[in-house]
């Protein structure tokens, strides 16, 4: 038997990537720094890979994103970037004015760039895996290079299309036709082939494909096509093909793929290994087992997991046991977190137990893989730390009987507003009194250097309570002067007191805990800290309440309540495996109904719950879809149950929406801003297809990850082209997401651009 890891963290003990990529973008180092930096990074990762496991990739560490260094790899870089001149280019393609689109990976909260293919005329631009493997080849480091496939590559991608209005004629979509995916992949193959042949030409034997696509629901001529591929590629190496995220779509051609190993989630879902009891194993394939769980925190019961080790290995003639999926989803280690709670517990020898104790991230993810190997061939030191460690994973933690009685007393009336949405817009609309084309922004205004370096001192303990309230009082001042100056209709308090959008809230609810040190790459250089939901969750005392009606306070026009949603608390938090899902989304609701109804008896008349994972959550296969919305619709529902006059908004970014509207719709919001502007239209069309959609819209008018500030005839074309779809009436106007990333100087022209387009567009369709 042996180990394999892949998807170490590129981000760095102390987030050295950010860093780097960061001081280079402002000019405060060299491109000469950043290599260096960047291939200390490399050395490093590795160096913890060849400490603890047998097999382990090379190709990982990509300047911005593994899907973009793929794009570059077979030359699709679009004509409007010119020739490639490396890393300059490269960054222009990730972050520049005209940048690719960006999008989430499957059903997680990391974010990659959306190849865009003009053609089918490819070729080998850059053979990064090559480099890399020399690279490490160099130090005398034999890695296996790591590449997306193919398959996968073009699943991800965007290929240019002639349309018919209201899209562009030309356009970017997704490529859905048997016939075009076979037309690009034979096309895309050769360069393939190069690659290969240049990694064996240096000694390359075994290369990692990865292959997650594998795991959509796929028709049979696909999978003849995936085959033919994997014979062609096998040709030039021995290949090892990874799935993740989910189950293989069929698992029978799926192990009769041609190549020399095949890797499955065992932990994301129970079909995997049922085929395997049922199916059985090829003799003359490797089984690479994901049983180590690369998405979730929790220590593994190593006991249970040898157990599955040596079922598996009556399969498998050869079996190397490897995490479930890229480990990037988590934090590097749980060494420096001193803060995190302790809880009494009553088991053998033990009084109490910090949750530290029951946490594995990336680095102690790859020890769970070494621990169990050497349990297994009967190391006696593997094997006490093994037992050592089953009496502390499973013990209860943070159980509230109120909160799991209030759960389970929920009715269908819980889950239902009191009127009808026709009812309500009129209620609102009479207290509201807005104008057509209302305008409005996301929430986040920009979070300086300033801002995070008070909260850091507050932190630390250097500023007091109220000094910091008082600064936080200041900034909420600022930005409700500077709006009412752009004239905006709706405005927003600005979340200054925040330090992410879902973080804030963790740590005002009971049952999650927070890290310090904790953190994940979301996309880009650009990072977060997932919270730990371990308990049963509810609410202390108000969350946001103090800061939305100081807001309020300040001016005569609303001001909406900012609160993040029950499913994105929930998808973009680490959260416990011992109660369904869809309980600690209740829970989580429950919680946020109590801040609706006291910023209600506040006076607060709009309240936004925002949703940007709503989308993420779902399961890969469509089969699943509606068990997961069902109760995502319904967490938003039951924490969004507002008197009738209160309006609703929600907002979503950064997903794929067209095939979920019909979803999105259910949650029976009032209003709706969503991102739309580096899809270019597509989502005006899904709107087109909508049939009855009647609730209010805001389709972003701007992409907030460009520094450009927006011409007033784009801002304009986005709206023209809603108007085409959708009745004038049901629009708003605002940018595509929250203003945090963004500067002062950006941020207000871009705004004053949007504001004074909606009111030429009042004059130009108001009704005489
Ligand atoms: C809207 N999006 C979000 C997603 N996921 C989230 N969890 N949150 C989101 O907002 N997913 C989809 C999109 C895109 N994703 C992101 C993710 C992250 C950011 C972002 O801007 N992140 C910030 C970090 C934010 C943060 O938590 N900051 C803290 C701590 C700051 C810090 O580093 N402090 C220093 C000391 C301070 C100093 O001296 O400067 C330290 O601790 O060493 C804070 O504000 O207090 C980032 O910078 O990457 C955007 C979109
Ligand atoms: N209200 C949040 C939403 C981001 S998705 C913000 O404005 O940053
Ligand atoms: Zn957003």
């Amino acid at each position: 038997m042996e180990t394999l890891a892949y998807g170490f963290p590129k981000l760095g003990e102390k987030r050295e990537f950010k860093n780097l990529l960061e001081n280079y973008w402002k000019g405060k180092i060299s491109e000469e720094d950043l290599i260096k930096g960047i291939n200390a990074l490399r050395d490093w990762m590795v160096g913890l890979y060849k400490d603890t496991v047998d097999l382990f990739p090379s190709n990982e560490l990509s300047y911005y994103d593994f899907m973009l260094d793929t794009a570059i790899m077979v030359g699709a870089v679009p004509s409007r970037f010119g020739e490639f001149k490396g890393l300059s280019t490269y960054f222009e393609m990730a972050r520049g004015s005209q940048a690719l689109e960006m999008t989430k990976y499957f059903n997680t909260n990391y974010h990659y760039l959306v190849p865009e293919l003009e053609g089918t005329d490819f070729k080998l631009l850059k053979n990064y895996p090559l480099e890399e493997y020399l690279y490490f080849k160099s130090k005398g480091i034999e890695t296996l290079p790591k590449i997306i496939s193919p398959y996968t590559f073009l699943k991800l991608s965007k290929a240019l299309v002639k349309g018919s209005s209201p899209l562009p004629v030309y356009h970017l979509s997704k490529i859905e036709r048997f016939e075009d995916l076979e037309r690009y992949l034979l096309a895309l193959l050769p360069v393939y082939e190069e690659v290969l042949k240049q990694l064996r030409q240096e000694g390359a034997k075994v290369v990692l494909f990865e292959d997650p696509a594998l795991c959509y629901e796929m028709e049979s001529q696909e999978w003849d096509l995936v085959h033919e591929m994997y014979k062609r590629l096998s040709e030039h190496a021995d290949i090892y093909v990874m799935t993740y995220y989910d189950s293989v779509s069929d698992y029978k051609r799926f192990v009769d793929l041609p190549v020399k190993a095949l890797g499955l989630d065992l932990v994301s879902n129970r079909e995997n290994l049922e085929n395997i009891r049922k199916h059985g194993f090829p003799s003359d394939k490797k089984l690479i087992a994901g049983i180590i769980n690369g998405r979730q925190v929790w220590r593994a019961s190593l006991t249970e997991k040898i157990r599955l080790a040596e079922e598996l290995l009556k399969y498998a003639q050869h079996l190397i046991i490897s995490n479930s999926c890229p480990l990037f989803h988590l934090p590097v280690s749980t060494q420096p977190e001193e803060d995190l709670p302790v809880h009494q517990v009553q088991i053998e020898g033990l009084t109490s137990l910090s949750l530290k104790e029951r946490l594995a991230f990336a680095k102690e993810k790859l020890q769970e893989l070494n621990l169990i190997k050497r349990a297994i061939e009967g190391d006696q030191q593997a094997r006490m730390m093994v037992e050592k460690v089953e009496n502390i994973v499973s013990v209860p933690f943070g159980v509230n009987q109120e909160v799991r009685r209030r759960v389970n007393a929920l009715t269908e009336r819980d889950f239902q507003r009191e009127l009808d949405y026709k009812e309500r817009i009129k209620l609102q609309q009479e207290i509201l009194r807005l104008p057509t084309f209302p305008t409005t922004t996301i929430g986040s205004f920009p979070q300086t250097e300033e801002v995070r370096k008070i909260r850091a001192s507050y932190t630390a303990g250097k500023v007091s309570p109220k000094e910091y309230e008082e600064f936080i009082k200041k900034q909420i001042q600022h930005v409700i002067r500077v709006q009412e100056e752009i004239g905006l209709d709706v405005l927003v308090h600005g979340e200054f007191e925040r330090t992410d959008m879902v973080e804030f809230f963790a740590q005002k609810l009971e049952g999650i805990a927070t890290t310090k040190h904790g953190w994940v790459l979301s996309y880009g250089s650009r990072v977060y800290r997932p919270p730990i939901i371990y308990g049963d969750v509810y609410r202390p005392s108000p969350m946001t309440l103090n800061e939305i009606t100081y807001a309020q306070s300040l001016t005569e026009k609303p001001v909406k309540g900012m609160l993040t949603g029950p499913v994105t608390i929930l998808n973009w938090s680490y959260y416990r495996e011992d109660i369904p899902k869809k309980e600690i989304a209740y829970q989580i609701a429950l919680a946020l109904l109590e801040e609706v109804k006291d910023l209600e008896r506040a006076g607060i008349k709009i309240i936004q719950i925002d949703e940007p994972a709503f989308r993420e959550g779902a399961p890969i296969k469509r089969k699943d879809w509606d068990e997961y919305f069902d109760w995502a619709v319904k967490a938003f529902r039951l924490c969004s149950r507002a008197n009738p006059q209160t309006q609703i908004h929600t907002h979503m970014c950064y997903s794929e929406f067209n095939d979920v509207m019909e979803y999105i719709y259910q949650m029976d919001f009032d209003v709706i801003s969503i991102e739309a502007s580096r899809s270019k239209g597509e989502i005006i069309s899904a709107f087109e297809k909508f049939k009855g959609w009647d609730r209010q819209i805001g389709i972003g008018v701007y992409d907030i990850h460009s520094p450009a500030v927006p011409t007033k005839e784009s801002i304009r074309s986005v709206l023209e082209r809603a108007m085409k779809v959708l009745p004038k009436e049901l629009l708003w106007v605002n940018p595509d997401c929250g203003l945090k990333t963004r500067r002062w100087e950006e941020v207000v022209p871009s705004l004053k651009n949007m504001v004074e387009v909606a009111q030429e567009l009042r004059e130009k369709y108001a009704t005489v």
